[in-house]
């Protein structure tokens, strides 16, 4: 393996053949490591993100330490709508606070689009990490549509996204126009991560299991879509992986949308997947992340129950079916990575 193109993470996600299944882990960079908790002890979440040396070593962490298959840009997906002015903040164990939340029309004028020129910073740290991972991918990513205008509409973190979905039926025509500048911003974020290196990008639509299927099509996939596509375009060797929790229903469409991977979360079988995607996507999956806390016999028969999945998905991406929760045991992490390499040996 000489170049992150050959790597078994962009192969999986092209579904070519690989010398081991490939795996990383969402939040695999935060709280759950002594060494990011030191770092971050007096600087800010945002302030960490737009600091290049601080998002390298952040993100080189689990690298290093676990042996994963593919590094994940530490930022976060409000950082661009940081980036065009709005004023949020990230507020620890809450999630991104918005000083004043987008409801009406006048308030599209505090979201201008995304000018590449915005996020220096971005660009400089995935410049810094390319360099420094060698043949290891880079993973880019931005919030989809449907997620960020959530945080933007109800000004925070949303057990029922009442207020999204009020707008979305009250008032569709403004709906379509923040999604639109939002998709704008999304891609704009991708695009200049993918322009300086990143060999892979997961668009997370992490809320969109709370949407059903019909609101899913209208009022959303469009949106996201347009991120997706505007991707293929201009960067088409770079592999597209789209994510969603609790979206087993969505699963058909959040491929069709425009991804070469279908992001699965735990509630919903690896080979069911496969089965609702008709079998033209890669998969990637589907750990419950509370299982890391389980003894190592239940875990490691999951561990390996998955990846037997995984060989009858057209490609397949270990991973978690959410985050890596902050009270994680690292070893753990790192003995779950040797394992899936071990079994999963072609
Ligand atoms: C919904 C969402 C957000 N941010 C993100 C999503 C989509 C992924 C998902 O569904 O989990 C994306 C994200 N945020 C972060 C990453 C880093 C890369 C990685 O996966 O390692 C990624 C990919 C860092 C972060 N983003 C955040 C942290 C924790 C901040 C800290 O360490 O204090 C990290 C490491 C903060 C954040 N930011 C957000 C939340 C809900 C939180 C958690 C709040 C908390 O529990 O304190 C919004």
């Amino acid at each position: 393996m000489t170049s992150p193109v050959d790597s078994p993470l962009v192969r999986a996600a092209r579904r070519q053949d690989v010398p081991h299944t490939p795996v990383w882990f969402m939040r695999q960079a935060g709280r759950s490591l002594p060494e990011y908790r030191a770092i971050r002890q007096d600087v800010g979440m945002l302030e960490s993100c737009r600091t290049p040396e601080l998002v390298t070593e952040i993100t080189l962490q689990p690298v290093r330490r676990h042996g994963v298959d593919a590094a994940i840009l530490f930022s976060d997906i409000v950082v661009p709508l940081m980036a065009v002015g709005l004023d949020l903040d990230i507020v620890a164990g809450v999630g991104p606070v918005v000083a004043e939340p987008v409801r009406a029309r006048s308030d599209l004028d505090r979201l201008p689009e995304l000018a590449p020129e915005a996020v220096p910073d971005i660009a400089e740290s995935v410049r810094l990490l390319v360099a420094e991972l060698g043949a290891t991918p880079l993973i880019g990513f931005a919030g989809a549509p449907f997620t960020l205008a959530s945080y933007l509409v109800e000004g925070g973190p949303s057990k029922n996204h009442e207020r999204t979905k009020a707008l979305m039926h009250g008032d569709p025509q403004l709906w379509d126009d923040l999604c639109a500048r939002l998709a704008q911003i999304s891609l704009a974020f991708l695009r200049v991560q993918a322009d300086h290196g990143a060999s892979a990008v997961q668009l997370f639509d992490s809320w969109a299991g709370h949407l059903s299927r019909a609101d899913y099509l209208r009022h959303v996939e469009p949106h996201s879509r347009a991120v997706l596509a505007g991707m293929a375009q201009s960067h088409p060797e770079v592999p597209r992986i789209h994510f969603g929790v609790g979206t087993g229903e969505l699963l058909a469409p959040m491929a069709d949308a425009g991804a070469d991977v279908i992001g699965v979360d735990y509630r919903v079988s690896l080979a069911d997947a496969v089965e609702r995607t008709g079998g033209r996507y890669a998969v990637q999956g589907n750990l419950d992340p509370a299982l890391l806390f389980a003894p190592w016999q239940p875990l490691e028969r999951r561990v390996r129950e998955i990846v037997e999945e995984g060989r009858a998905a057209p490609g397949h991406i270990f991973n978690l079916g959410h985050g890596v929760l902050p009270t994680t045991d690292p070893d753990v992490l790192t003995r779950v990575v040797e394992l899936v390499h071990e079994v999963s040996v072609r």
